[in-house]
């Protein structure tokens, strides 16, 4: 894909942060290291990068006209992140299919000769009766169900495409279903992540199940460690780990990620791959994770896993139901709610530019 581009730059508080770690920061620094931020892009294959644009005017300028944007021919988006994990989003809601390929999005989300990104989220029409739809590719072009941060991504987009403002909330129709999130007076957004599915057949995994046909604290031998795992589906598949033989609390920071992690995703137990979530127990409402993700690999955050962790730890008996859950790119909070059954997250979206590429 021949990559030229335009693009415009909010500079509001909040974006500062994500900013400097577009100009600076492999996807893998932690958040607290970021340093003052640049104000000009070092876009690769790039006819024209931004510069300066430091006033609430420009600001204001820059994303209505591109909200605006309608030429042919052209792929307008807007790139966001939720705690590091970042997304192409694309407004794609006047047709149901999504404007470009799964080949295509893997291109964008080439961190050296794309835009550089996770994953690529498309705003579509809604169906069922819900307000919209989502769809996503992974930077690999793999189409998983669902995803967390990126449903307050897109809650925040559609916010922006939608022009509302205050506290309000849509239906979502995603592979894993119906997905509430509310945007909040304070920004951040809460999701009603629905019910985890804990039946092994329908996680995925080849797994035995054994606790209510759920798998919960089994065995799994990866390059002849035995890990103790835990496969929870927040429509998207999860295996938990908090231990392995020898060690009864992981200390995650000292995980060789890339090492192990493809090792658990391509697992002959997990038919249709996996996600995993490495996890230290820091205290009953306070869990650290690192994730691996399916088609993605590391990445700073996953909402999905969040809430998977949370599922996993109450099941072992290791947290309660309300945790923060602290990810490289930041924390979010998680709720799974005795009353409905259902997970609920919160946490932060934010915008980090708008950009134009030719078709
Ligand atoms: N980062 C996401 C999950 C994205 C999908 C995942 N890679 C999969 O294939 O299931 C999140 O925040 O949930």
């Amino acid at each position: 894909m021949a990559i030229a581009a335009t693009i415009s730059v909010p500079l509001t508080s909040p974006t500062r942060r994500t900013l400097a770690s577009v100009n600076s920061l492999s996807p893998h620094s932690p958040r607290s290291t970021l340093p003052t931020p640049q104000r000009t892009f070092k876009y690769p294959n790039s006819r024209l990068v931004a510069s300066s644009m430091s006033t609430e005017t420009a600001v204001k300028t820059s994303s209505a006209s591109f909200l605006n944007l309608k030429e042919s021919g052209f792929l307008h988006f807007a790139k966001y992140h939720g705690l590091g994990n970042d997304f192409v989003l694309i407004d794609n809601r006047d047709t149901s299919e999504p404007r470009i390929s799964a080949e295509k999005a893997v291109q964008l989300c080439d961190r050296n000769f794309g835009v550089g990104a996770d994953g690529v989220i498309f705003v579509l029409p809604g169906i069922n009766g819900t307000d919209y739809t989502m769809r996503i590719f992974n930077s690999d072009g793999s189409e998983p169900e669902m995803c967390g941060n990126g449903v307050r991504c897109f809650a925040k987009f559609v916010s922006q495409l939608e022009n509302l403002h205050g506290r309000h909330s849509f239906t979502i129709h995603t592979g894993a279903g119906l997905i509430i999130p509310e945007v909040l007076e304070d920004g951040n957004v809460r999701v009603d992540m629905g019910e985890p599915v804990l039946k092994a057949l329908d996680v995925p995994t080849k797994l035995p199940a054994n606790k209510d046909n759920a798998v919960v604290k089994s065995q799994l031998v990866v390059d002849g460690v035995i890990w103790h795992v835990t496969c929870v589906s927040m429509g998207n598949p999860h295996c938990v780990t908090f231990s392995r033989e020898g060690s009864q609390n992981l200390l995650v920071d000292e995980l060789k990620l890339a090492e192990i992690g493809p090792k658990f995703e391509h697992h002959e137990v997990f038919p249709a791959r996996t996600n995993t979530e490495f996890v230290q127990v820091l205290s009953n409402s306070h869990l650290k994770m690192r994730v691996w993700e399916r088609g993605a690999g590391a990445t700073l955050a996953c909402g999905t896993g969040a809430c998977a962790t949370v599922v996993a730890a109450v099941l072992e008996g290791r947290a309660g139901r309300n945790c923060t859950v602290d990810l490289p790119g930041g924390p979010l909070q998680i709720e799974w709610r005795e009353e409905d059954n259902h997970v609920y997250m919160t946490g932060s979206a934010d915008v980090v530019y708008y950009g134009s590429l030719p078709l």
